[in-house]
């Protein structure tokens, strides 16, 4: 069986991408693979080097971006974030299907590429309920929420006036129907 498009999940922060994708992989751990992006952010607690990932310093980062090993990457809240070639190759050599969560930016990047990938955009019910979920998940500052709510309210503007940026939008309100609504997107037929 030949390997099928890569799938690119992407939302707002707090959108609920992992845990959806925790979910996936679970259920399909020899089907899904997950391109591991860079970043210049902390871990949070829990988060793995190379599993969550890759967590360098920002001047490795641009030199590596600089040297052209990322299919895209970009400044979020501070950080920088990318996807390297490796990345997705190490899926593809593995055999999977690759998953790639990227934010808006990187889309639109990933776009210019000849990776051939399709979309999904998961959306929160409201970004007051976004809000709520960020402020429970305890990962932000005032500060870093504010700059993601920001983002969120700019995000789904731009999803709602560019409707064909994405395949399909998934909106995360009660957990189990997002993830039939995820789930089914992803073992769709190309
Ligand atoms: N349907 C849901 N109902 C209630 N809470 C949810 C739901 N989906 C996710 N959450 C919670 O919302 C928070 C944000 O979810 P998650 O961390 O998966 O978002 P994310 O999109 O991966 O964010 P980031 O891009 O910042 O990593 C988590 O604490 C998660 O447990």
């Amino acid at each position: 069986m030949s390997i099928k498009r890569p799938i690119v999940i992407s939302g707002p922060s707090g959108a609920g991408k992992s845990t959806l994708l925790k979910r996936l992989f679970a259920e399909f751990p020899d089907r899904f693979g997950f391109s591991v992006s860079h970043t210049t952010r902390k871990p949070r607690p829990g988060e793995e080097d190379g599993v969550h990932y890759n967590f360098v310093d920002r001047e490795q980062m641009v030199k590596e971006v600089a040297d052209g090993k990322f299919i895209e990457s970009a400044e979020f809240s501070g950080n920088m974030y990318g996807t390297s070639i490796a990345a997705v190759d190490a899926v593809t050599a593995s055999g999977r299907q690759c998953i790639l969560d990227i934010d808006l930016q990187g889309v639109l990047s990933v776009k210019r590429t000849p990776l051939n990938a399709r979309f999904v955009f998961l959306s929160p019910p409201s970004v007051e309920e976004l809000e709520r979920r960020l402020r429970a998940r305890g990962t932000e500052t005032e500060e870093s929420l504010a700059k993601r709510l920001e983002t969120a309210r700019r995000e789904i503007e731009y999803a709602k006036e560019h409707p064909d940026t994405h395949d399909a939008t998934v909106v995360n309100d009660e957990l189990d129907k997002a993830y039939v609504d995820l789930r089914t997107f992803v073992l769709a037929e190309d």
